[in-house]
């Protein structure tokens, strides 16, 4: 409740005006009937009737106009509320720390950012007013009852206290079948973010029916919990209306023994079973409010989970004295790496220096910690032990926002995102020119296509570019990367995305870029090994080796292997 009205506090006003206005336009309602009757009699009388006809039409106008104002007021504070959760989490969630989403299914945080928001709408307003307006109702007739027969007063409230009873006993369920129902959407949503995030391999592996089932079987699950948590609003809806009828007739008995006694006067036990049974309305309405905020508590607390998740500060830290303007120097000292407290280590002391200008190529076999090693720099992680600097500053001292606009990362799959060429282009330069984009457009190839394309650099791409292909995804990766003018570069080479002719420009254009800049590149063709300036050979975490192509075929086991075996193109010639 109080994490509700955090959410609600800021757009009290509105909600309060709100329900003001429909409460406000109920009582012009009522009225209504009571002038249709003096006008009437104005009209049987031949009095004048025009001051009652203007009375009616206003009414009729004001009433109708205050209620709509009202519920429009009311359904405006749910919208704000939702917003604002929504605003929330979305800034949270892309804050989280990779190793926070790492563990979690991105359809599931979807869920919680699209269908359990919606679910605060009726329980931060309906819900709440109707909890106010009942609570506020029920006092004001309990009054009345106490000032009519305190006695009578005594077995109402007695027995009414099993509502209370049975709320205690309902609430908790119909909560926790809501938390579950709100679950399995969330494991709905995953399992159809897991079925069309690839869905080419479904096809391919003819598993539509089985993951048909799976989500299918989310679905059911959500379906249960909705219904579970339905039968025990019902049950509180009926057992409200039961013990209600049940103070009525106690009530009846005693009161009518009562009256037989001579203690207490009939008009008394009739006014007082009038109060009763307008009791009916707010008792049913504080229950239904209450059993509504059961259903935006169970949606509140998959919210705030994703507070308690480890997110990134990109802000706080201190930044180096001095920056130089082209390459930045790296240096890793005894690094370690765990992703998991009790799972191997995948970087096992690592030490190294990286100069400021100057191609490093990292080889290894696959799973040896060669991409690991970029994760650390882009600080997506921290190392369990060690200390990586950049620009001779310690990572972690970095404000992390600004250690990463030094760097321009290609990852292995180079990721294209929905939306149009040029987006893809400026994502992470989105004040680039005109002049800039084109250089590098040039550079990295990419006129071809811009060429081919109907709307050019404005043609949309599709989800995850599913309208290129493999070599053209990885050179607008590459060139998105360029255009951030980085002082460290990054590359996570894809095995076998270029053709030859598109492979030795880009190198070109990398073995450029390393003049001026540190260039660190995940290599997988023996070209790229060839022309670096340093290469350093993992194997389980451990830099094995260092040193140039011919120095290392000269001197290392593991690299000749590497060279003869897994590093693509050219091999044979290359070694020989
Ligand atoms: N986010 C993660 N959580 C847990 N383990 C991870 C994670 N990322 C990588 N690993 C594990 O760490 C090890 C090193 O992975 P890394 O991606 O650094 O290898 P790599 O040398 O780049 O391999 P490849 O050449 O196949 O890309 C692997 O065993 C991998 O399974």
């Amino acid at each position: 409740m109080r994490q509700l009205l955090t959410y609600v506090r800021p757009y009290a006003r509105g909600l309060l005006a709100g329900a003001l206005l429909v409460f406000a336009g109920g009582l012009g309602a009522l009225a209504q009937p009571m002038v249709a009757r003096y006008f009437l009699e104005a009209l049987a009388t031949g009095r004048s009737v025009t001051g009652w006809l203007v009375l009616l039409g206003g009414l009729l106008l004001g009433a109708a106009a205050a209620s709509a104002v009202g519920m429009y007021l009311i359904a405006r504070t749910a919208e704000n509320v939702v917003f604002s959760a929504r605003h929330r989490l979305v800034a949270r969630l892309l804050r989280l720390r990779l190793s926070a989403v790492d563990g979690a299914k991105p359809g599931d945080l979807l869920a919680r950012v699209t269908a359990d928001t919606t679910q605060l709408r009726a329980a931060a307003t309906i819900n709440l007013v109707d909890l106010a307006v009942g609570a506020f109702q029920v006092i004001g007739i309990i009054a009345m009852m106490a000032y009519l027969d305190p006695l009578l007063l005594a077995v109402v409230v007695l027995v009414l206290t099993s509502i209370i009873g049975s709320g205690y006993a309902l609430m908790p369920r119909i909560r926790r079948a809501s938390l579950q129902a709100q679950e399995a959407i969330g494991a709905v949503a995953a399992s159809m973010e897991r079925a069309l995030g690839a869905f080419r391999t479904i096809k391919a592996n003819g598993a539509e029916e089985r993951e048909t089932a799976a989500v299918l079987e989310s679905a059911g699950l959500a379906r249960r919990r909705g219904l579970s948590a339905a039968r025990w609003m019902s049950i509180a809806g009926i057992s409200t209306s039961l013990v209600v009828q049940v103070s009525f007739l106690v009530v009846l008995g005693v009161g009518g023994a009562r009256v037989a006694n001579g203690s207490l006067e009939i008009a008394a036990l009739i006014a007082f079973l009038l109060y009763l049974f307008y009791l009916t309305g707010p008792v049913s309405q504080v229950v239904r409010g209450v059993a509504g905020l059961q259903v935006g508590s169970a949606a509140l607390r998959r919210i705030t989970e994703v507070d308690t998740m480890p997110r990134e500060n990109t802000d706080a830290g201190t930044l180096p004295a001095s920056l130089p303007d082209t390459g930045i120097a790296v240096s890793l000292r005894n690094v370690w790496m765990r992703y998991r407290d009790d799972g191997p280590a995948q970087l096992a002391g690592v030490s190294v220096d990286l100069p400021e200008r100057g191609l490093t190529a990292v080889v290894g076999p696959s799973g040896a910690g060669k991409t690991t090693i970029l994760a650390l720099l882009e600080r997506f992680y921290d190392p369990t032990a060690g200390q990586i600097r950049v620009g001779g500053v310690d990572v972690r001292d970095w404000p992390l926002a600004r250690l990463r606009d030094l760097i321009g990362y290609v990852e292995q799959d180079a990721p294209v995102l929905a939306g149009t060429l040029r987006d893809n282009l400026v994502f992470g330069a989105p004040s680039a020119g005109e002049r800039d984009l084109r250089e590098v457009i040039a550079l990295t190839r990419l006129e071809p296509l811009v060429a081919a394309l109907p709307d050019g650099l404005d043609t949309p791409v599709g989800h995850r570019g599913g309208s290129l292909s493999g070599g053209e995804r990885q050179r607008i990766a590459i060139a998105r990367a360029l255009l951030r003018r980085p002082r460290l570069l990054l590359l996570d080479e894809a095995t076998s995305q270029l053709d030859a002719v598109n492979e030795s420009a880009l190198r070109e254009v990398i073995t450029a870029a390393a003049r001026t800049t540190n260039v660190v590149v995940v290599a997988h063709r023996l070209s790229t090994v060839t022309g670096a300036d340093r290469i350093l050979v993992l194997e389980n975490g451990r830099l094995r080796a260092a040193g140039t192509h011919s120095e290392l075929i000269a001197g290392d086991d593991l690299y000749r292997t590497l060279a003869t075996t897994q590093l693509l193109a050219e091999a044979d010639s290359m070694v020989h």
